[in-house]
């Protein structure tokens, strides 16, 4: 196993039967992701996006081909993988600490609060500790879910399409932010969006997925030397590329 091949998919598909009709969910999914890469998924809805989530974080355990993070082959959900949802799941009667806790509840209390200071200011949150759910904005209450994620120190982080509740400056805002959580704290991202502006701005690679039955279309790699800016005219050209994978 080399960082090249931290996740490694090899011919996975996945089938649902809903009574007589057969849903091909994903089919011969081939992929493999470096180790602290971010890597972004696009496609129409109903193309497996989640799906393919799902078996990344072991909740989805029947599945054809193979599936191994770090050389392991996955048998069950895995405490190494975190996962960010687009709604933020926080508990609303506990404090921003409280939640956070809860994913490190097996540590000392000392040990815990220190965590959790140390990823509020990670998220640029620090002082927030006493804050219910109710008195973040939006975004506060996504990034505090992305501590959450990140506080049991995850392998990989998984994020469903994390910032489409979020209004169109916040969510261009945080684009920003997860970039520099990244780049303070190195992890694997594998990120599901509808946004290709966020996809590309995000990912090293954009995956781009076609429906029914769900499969990579294109695997496309964001030149690294790439301007991150939505005006660059590099930027322009990648994001016609992908919309028009999406109109053919
Ligand atoms: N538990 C399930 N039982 C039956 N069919 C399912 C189940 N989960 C997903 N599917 C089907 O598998 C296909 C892929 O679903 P999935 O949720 O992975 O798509 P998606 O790309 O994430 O969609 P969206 O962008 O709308 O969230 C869909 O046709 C869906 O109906």
């Amino acid at each position: 196993m080399s960082d090249q091949e931290y996740v490694r998919i090899e011919n996975v598909s996945k089938t649902f039967y809903v009574k007589n009709n057969r849903i091909d969910a994903l089919k011969d999914i081939n992929l493999t992701i470096a180790k602290d890469e971010i890597v972004s998924i696009v496609g129409a809805s109903g193309c497996g996006k989640s799906t393919l989530l799902r078996l990344i974080c072991g909740l989805e355990r029947e599945y054809e081909g193979a599936l191994s993070i770090n050389g392991h082959k996955l048998n069950g959900p895995s405490r190494g993988v975190g996962v960010v949802f687009q709604e933020h799941r926080l508990l609303p009667w506990l404090t921003v600490e409280q939640n956070i806790y809860l994913a490190v509840n097996h540590l000392p209390k000392s040990e815990k609060k220190e965590l959790v200071a140390k990823y509020l200011e990670l998220v640029d949150l620090p002082g927030t500790e006493n804050f219910f759910p109710h008195q973040l904005s939006g975004g506060m209450a996504q990034r505090v879910a992305i501590a959450r994620a990140l506080v049991s120190n995850p392998r990989i982080l998984l994020l469903d399409e994390p910032l489409g509740a979020l209004d169109a400056l916040t969510r261009k805002n945080m684009q920003k932010e997860i970039l520099q959580i990244w780049e303070k704290d190195k992890i694997t991202m594998i990120m599901v969006t509808h946004d290709i502006d966020e996809a590309i701005f995000l990912g090293s690679r954009v995956i781009v997925m076609t429906s029914r039955p769900g499969t990579i279309k294109r695997d496309i790699t964001v030149p690294p030397s790439m301007a991150k800016d939505y005006t660059d005219p590099e930027f322009i050209r990648l994001r016609n590329e992908i919309y028009h994978e999406f109109s053919l």
